[in-house]
């Protein structure tokens, strides 16, 4: 039986009031299941940031319910709610955020630190050769490339062992080649590993590794696409999606 690692109910969130009350998402209900690479697509201002945001447990919602790992997080305190995110949550950004004094091996290592498991040389390093980057271990991020700290940054998010890891244009700042590396290694984390992930893109050619491409406009979801997806054929939905008008 297929289980869902996190799922949403009913998710509304709200930002500013008055009248710069804007809503960014109005009744989101969906889930992902366990071992499953999602792609969260939609125009800019769709609501996809927040979505992750409000899954992830880095914002609350002002309505609905997310559990994670079969938590539900509104019923957390904030102290049980940053040991949840740290323990089951990986995170992986856009502008990479490694500890720029920290090496490849340290940055890994420190989630591990951080929950009192650490400091594990074994595991910061076989972390690191998960992602190919065994020899670079005694780096700093400056000494690597851009695809060569993302990398390391998943190796970060996957130290904890998370039970999803949340990504948010994580090739949005690479090149065509390190961008195709970085999202074969995810793919490989759900095939090879059974890991779920769920990654917000704006390019069609990221969303074709998912197995599934959610469709955001205005706070709702709209169109989920079920793969094997092509490029093409995600790219074409966008496109038709920007001509709909939107109710
Ligand atoms: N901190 C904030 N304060 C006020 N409004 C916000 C805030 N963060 C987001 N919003 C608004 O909420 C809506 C959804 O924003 P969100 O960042 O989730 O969209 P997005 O789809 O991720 O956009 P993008 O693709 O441009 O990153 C937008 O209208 C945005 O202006």
């Amino acid at each position: 039986m297929t289980t869902q690692t996190v799922t949403l109910t009913g998710l509304r969130a709200v930002y500013g009031s008055g009248n710069r009350r804007v809503t960014a998402l109005d009744g989101v209900t969906t889930g992902f299941d366990s071992g499953t690479f999602t792609a969260v697509m939609g125009p800019s201002g769709s609501g996809k940031s927040t979505l992750l945001h409000c899954a992830a447990g880095l914002d609350r919602p002002a309505e609905g319910v997310v559990t994670v790992d079969g938590v539900r997080l509104d019923r957390l305190g904030e102290d049980d709610l940053t040991r949840l995110r740290r323990d089951r949550i990986g995170f992986v950004f856009q502008a990479f955020n490694l500890i720029s004094t920290l090496t490849a091996a340290q940055n890994v290592a420190l989630p591990l630190r951080l929950a009192g498991r650490g400091p594990s040389d074994d595991e910061a390093t076989a972390a690191l050769a998960a992602v190919g980057l065994a020899d670079r271990a005694r780096h700093r991020p400056s000494e690597l490339s851009g695809g060569e700290q993302q990398r390391v940054a998943i190796a970060r998010a996957l130290a904890t062992r998370p039970a999803v890891v949340f990504a948010d244009e994580p090739t949005g700042a690479l090149d065509s080649t390190a961008s195709h590396q970085v999202l074969r290694l995810l793919r490989g984390l759900v095939d090879g590993h059974g890991q779920t992930v769920v990654m917000v893109t704006h390019d069609p050619a990221a969303a074709a590794y998912a197995d599934r491409v959610l469709l955001l406009a205005d706070g709702r979801l709209v169109d989920e696409l079920t793969g094997p997806l092509t490029t093409g054929e995600i790219a074409a939905r966008i496109t038709d999606l920007a001509a709909e008008p939107s109710c």
